[in-house]
């Protein structure tokens, strides 16, 4: 791997403590700029596009991301990444599951693509929100054997939430059903749920196909052919965005490292603006007061780059902070663009039961945990002041409410952000903030 290594590109704690022995972090960025060759640049001859796997557990996320990457391999789009590499933590490979999301890269004739594969099991939910909140569309495996499952619906509801607006579904598996008939129904099943989460579920593209015959070269016509099929649809159905260049630099910190000899090494993804290499910005929120800095290097992509854009997976080198001092959930903005708030009043909409939801109402005081782009924070619910009967009054699963959310520690929001509460293992509620108020 290039520059920035694997630690850039992983998300959990365990796999980056697992990538540090081997240190290729460090081996990059010790090395000075001008020895980085040229296929070490990053280069922007075509528009970039974030999207990614979700779906149920074992329904072929991660089989799919590999042979998407096999299949542009072939055409040089792509760096062939095997199953392995890509769940490659100690724990993923030993239970054969993916636990935190993998960054993957590669491209089709029209565009660059940067894809997370993100985790389908039910305890490693945080994970996928973070994953998703980067995406500008998603690709949905769904398994023809199984159909849809729990986190088949949860994942297209958060998605929907953290701001996905197109969806592409991969309906897999279809080497392991004789029934051609399920196929139908999963089809028509997969349609009516888009639709239920403000979907266009009437038009999405669904392609139907074996990532594993197309990952070991077998059944072309439902291996290869199909790939091709699905980043077709990806191409023409996931529209390239409109990138917020022209606002203040605003980057949510994903991950953290520190690089001997250098500093520390945020990354993320770029939510609008563009920075340039040796400029001074603030990472503010959690807490304490806003940190000056200066950024003195960055990497897109994995490759050296002179300036930082909306849309970008970036990685920051910022001069005189410790590794210590940057927490994941705090964002790097151009000084006094931005503050971190506490108290704000948001509408949300309380997941059902059926939804995978709590099973019992709540009152005042409710304190469950708040994820906010890449920040989790604990919060408080309460009623707005005047409202009547405040103390005794519920909220039930499936209601629609507008609360006063108090955060334990600050964090930088606005009106008009989304977000998602969780309790528990679960989640439990789905908003926007309507107003600040402390
Ligand atoms: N028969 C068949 N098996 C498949 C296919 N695609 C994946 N599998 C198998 O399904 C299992 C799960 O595949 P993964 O790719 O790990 O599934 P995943 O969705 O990434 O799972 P998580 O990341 O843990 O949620 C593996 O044993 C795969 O070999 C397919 O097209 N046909
Ligand atoms: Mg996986």
């Amino acid at each position: 791997m290039s520059t920035f290594s694997r630690a850039f590109w992983r998300t959990s704690r365990t796999a980056l403590r697992y990538q540090r022995g081997v240190n290729p972090v460090q081996q990059a960025w010790s090395r000075s700029g001008s020895v980085r060759n040229y296929a070490d640049v990053f280069t922007r001859d075509k528009p970039h596009v974030n999207i990614g796997t979700i779906g149920h557990v074992d329904h072929g996320k991660t089989t799919l991301t590999a042979a998407i990457t096999k299949r542009q391999a072939e055409k040089g789009f792509a760096k062939f990444l095997e199953y392995g590499s890509i769940d490659k933590a100690p724990e993923e490979r030993k239970r054969g599951i993916t636990i935190s999301t993998a960054h993957i890269e590669y491209q089709t004739e029209n565009r660059h693509y940067a894809h997370v594969d993100c985790p389908g099991h039910a305890d490693y939910i945080k994970n996928m929100i973070t994953g998703a909140a980067n995406m500008d569309g998603a690709i949905i495996v769904v398994a023809a054997s199984d159909g849809q499952m729990p986190q088949t619906r949860e994942h297209l509801l958060l998605a929907r939430q953290v701001g996905v607006k197109k969806i592409v579904v991969f309906v897999n598996k279809v080497d392991a059903i004789e029934d051609k008939e399920m196929l139908e129904l999963v089809e028509m099943e997969m349609r009516e749920l888009l639709t239920s989460y403000g979907f266009e579920g009437d038009d999405t593209p669904i392609v139907m196909g074996s990532a594993l015959c197309a990952l070991e070269g077998r059944q072309q016509d439902i291996g290869e052919a199909k790939i091709d099929e699905l980043l077709a649809a990806v191409d023409e159905w996931i529209p390239t965005p409109q990138r917020d260049t022209d606002k203040p630099f605003l980057m949510a910190v994903e991950d953290v490292f520190s690089i001997a000899g250098r500093g520390t090494v945020c990354s993320g993804r770029v939510e609008r603006g563009i920075l340039k290499k040796d400029t001074e910005v603030e990472l503010v929120g959690k807490g304490s007061a806003p940190i000056k800095t200066k950024v003195t290097d960055i990497e897109t992509f994995k490759k050296s780059c002179n300036e930082s854009r909306a849309g970008d997976n970036s990685g920051l080198l910022l001069r005189g902070v410790k590794r210590e001092d940057v927490r994941r959930g705090m964002v790097v903005a151009v000084p006094g663009s931005v503050k971190a708030h506490k108290k704000f009043l948001v509408s949300m909409y309380v997941l059902s039961k059926d939804e995978g939801g709590r099973h019992t109402g709540f009152g005042e005081n409710y304190r469950p945990q708040m994820f906010i782009r890449t920040a989790d924070e604990s919060a408080c619910l309460t009623w707005p002041e005047g409202t009547e009967g405040a103390v005794d009054k519920q909220v039930m699963p499936g209601d629609n409410v507008e609360m006063v959310c108090e955060l334990h520690q600050p964090h930088v929001l606005e009106s008009g952000q989304r977000f998602n509460m969780r309790e528990g293992g679960r989640t439990v509620a789905t908003g926007l903030v309507t107003q600040i108020l402390e």
